[in-house]
């Protein structure tokens, strides 16, 4: 296959026109089991996909400006998100601005504290010309003595190759960044689309959103991968809140290889 598959582009293709709002065009996705966990036992890694779903997620990746994941996962997958499952074809030099040949995703990691490992696979992809910058979404401080050391972490990470993006708002000790804050930043930065990958937490803050609200939904298209096994009750669920949503249409089913892909949209 040497384009993205009709599935995608009947998908996505829409995400070619401006999006008309002040947020990028956002896709969902995730893989899970026939028991909806995304994740083993204490968060354990699980390549639940199979060959041919994961390289329709790589193309998937070829279609968005950006790649958004929790730290959550940055910490306990050290990913690296880059289209590395496509058939190899030459570079074309005017992609991305790198010798690359597919459009590769902006890595962009919701880290409200700074936790970023400055030796991760992303850093380490940037640094050897491998891979996009990745830009940590956090918030900064106003305690002086929790902004000291901050900025030390902002620094090292800095120096590592990361961009720190502070969000503009008034941050007391919430965990969570505000996600429609988080959108409009991107979005101003230059990203009309972008692909959310997970972990758990994320899935289920944007989930939430277009479940309780859907007329203020933050999801524009959810592509979800089922693979044919089950992980058991000690795996990683995401909880898509109380309540059937009614918000997201179903728009088609493929299979890929073993796996069933869903795609569901926002009229
Ligand atoms: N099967 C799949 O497709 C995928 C599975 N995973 C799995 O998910 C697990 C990681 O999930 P989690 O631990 O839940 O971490 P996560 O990746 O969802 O990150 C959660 C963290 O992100 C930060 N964050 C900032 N703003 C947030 C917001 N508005 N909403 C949610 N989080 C926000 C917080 O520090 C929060 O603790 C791993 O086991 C990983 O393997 C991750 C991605 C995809
Ligand atoms: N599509 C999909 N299928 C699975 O089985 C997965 N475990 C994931 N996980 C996501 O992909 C990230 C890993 O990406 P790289 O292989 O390192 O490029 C992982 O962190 C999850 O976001 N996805």
């Amino acid at each position: 296959m040497t384009s993205p598959p009709a599935f995608l582009s009947s998908l996505l293709d829409r995400y070619k026109s401006p999006a008309g709002q002040s947020r990028p065009f956002v896709t969902l996705t995730f893989a899970q089991s026939l028991d909806a966990k995304i994740a083993g036992r204490g968060g354990k890694q699980l390549i639940l996909s199979g060959r041919e779903s994961m390289v329709m997620t790589h193309w998937m990746r070829t279609m968005h400006d950006g790649i958004l994941i929790g730290i959550g996962t940055a910490l306990n997958d050290d990913p690296q998100l880059n289209t590395r499952y496509l058939p190899p074809r030459d570079p074309d030099p005017s992609v991305n601005g790198h010798n690359h040949s597919y459009n590769l995703p902006r890595p962009i990691i919701l880290d409200t504290k700074l936790r970023f490992d400055p030796h991760c696979k992303l850093l380490k992809n940037y640094t050897e010309d491998k891979g996009r910058r990745p830009w940590l979404i956090c918030a900064e401080p106003l305690e002086s003595k929790e902004k000291k050391e901050w900025m030390i972490r902002r620094n090292t990470l800095e120096k590592a190759g990361a961009r720190v993006v502070p969000l503009e708002y008034d941050y007391d000790t919430q965990e969570y960044l505000p996600i429609p804050l988080v959108l409009q930043t991107i979005h101003r930065l230059g990203i009309l689309s972008v692909m959310v990958e997970g972990g758990a937490q994320v899935i289920r803050s944007f989930l939430l959103q277009t479940v309780a609200q859907p007329a203020s939904s933050l999801v524009d298209t959810v592509i979800i991968t089922v693979a044919p096994i089950f992980v058991g009750e000690d795996g990683v669920s995401y909880n898509a809140g109380s309540g059937p949503s009614s918000a997201l249409k179903h728009a088609s089913t493929a299979m890929f290889g073993q796996d069933t892909v869903v795609g569901l949209f926002l009229p």
